[in-house]
């Protein structure tokens, strides 16, 4: 079994923990440590097995692998409270922090530890996460924390400078999908639909175009092409929607979304 704190258990933290404890698999290799300063605020996670602790150093003496899902300005504080227990032969140190370069952490922690940024997404909790995975010269560092987030979904590694960038695509790119759902099921209850009724259509609607791309490795334009009868209603939508910018409306979000990462903190 390996050891794993996760330091912060917000929003994704929690996911995090939700899916290593969700499957047999995960859950017969990892024993998952959750912290905050409000622990009583996850005490649901007990239930699963997972520990629940305000007390970071002492769950990073008992970890072998650290990953930090603090806020980006929380992270000074959170690494000088840990940095007298961080053992550098021992600990992995995996960031999801936005915005916030390996280097700059190593500047906290000192040198000589292995620290790589991890950007996942909160399908985590249901382990469908997209998991892309900063290339490290800490090859043994990477190999662990890639077989940890496989257990969670999908794994991509990439170049260091392409960190923002999947973080906005992948997990920002939730947000940006859930309200694509929000807006069909809300058109669909314009035509006729009760709520449920429109949201199951939407989202299995959703799950179904992305499969389509995984399982058989398409283009969207080639599935699109599927769709759009000739003179039918698909092609009439879709031009209604292009004309008032959808595509550029998502293109133009993710760029925003991207620029902004750097001045995060
Ligand atoms: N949300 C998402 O979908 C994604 C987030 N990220 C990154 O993950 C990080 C967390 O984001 P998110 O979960 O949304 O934010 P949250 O604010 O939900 O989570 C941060 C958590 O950290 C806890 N915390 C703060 N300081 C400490 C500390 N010193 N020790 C222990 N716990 C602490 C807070 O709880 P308390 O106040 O009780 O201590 C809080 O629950 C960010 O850096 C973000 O960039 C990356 C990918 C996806
Ligand atoms: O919104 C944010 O800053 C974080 C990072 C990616 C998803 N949530």
């Amino acid at each position: 079994m390996k050891n794993v704190a996760i330091l912060g258990g917000g929003n994704l933290g929690t996911a995090l923990a939700q899916g290593l404890a969700r499957t047999e698999e995960a859950a017969s290799k990892y024993k998952v440590t959750v912290t905050r300063r409000t622990p009583d605020h996850i005490r649901h996670l007990e239930d699963k097995g997972i520990t629940v602790t305000d007390d970071n150093t002492e769950a990073v003496k008992g970890a072998d692998l650290l990953i930090i899902a603090v806020q980006p300005a929380q992270i000074e504080g959170l690494i000088e409270e840990i940095k007298p227990a961080i053992d550098p032969q021992k600990h992995i140190i995996a960031s999801t922090m936005a915005g916030v370069k390996s280097e700059d952490i190593a500047k906290l922690t000192g040198s000589g530890v292995r620290i790589l940024r991890v950007m996942p997404n909160t399908a985590a909790a249901i382990n469908q996460a997209m998991t892309c995975i900063e290339k490290t010269p800490h090859k043994e560092a990477e190999k662990e924390v890639i077989a940890l987030f496989d257990t969670l979904g999908e794994t991509l590694v990439i170049n260091s400078e392409l960190m923002e960038a999947s973080t906005v695509l992948g997990a920002c790119g939730i947000a940006f999908f859930l309200r694509y759902i929000r807006a069909a099921s809300q058109g669909g209850i314009e035509v006729g639909f009760h709520a449920e009724e429109a949201q199951l259509i939407a989202s299995q609607t959703a799950l179904g175009a992305s499969a389509l791309l995984l399982e058989s490795n398409s283009h969207p334009e080639q599935e699109i092409d599927k769709v759009t009868t000739p003179k039918g209603c698909t092609i009439a939508g879709l031009n209604e929607m292009e004309h008032n910018g959808l595509s550029s409306a998502l293109i133009k979000g993710i760029k925003l979304s991207c620029d902004m990462i750097e001045n995060i903190r």
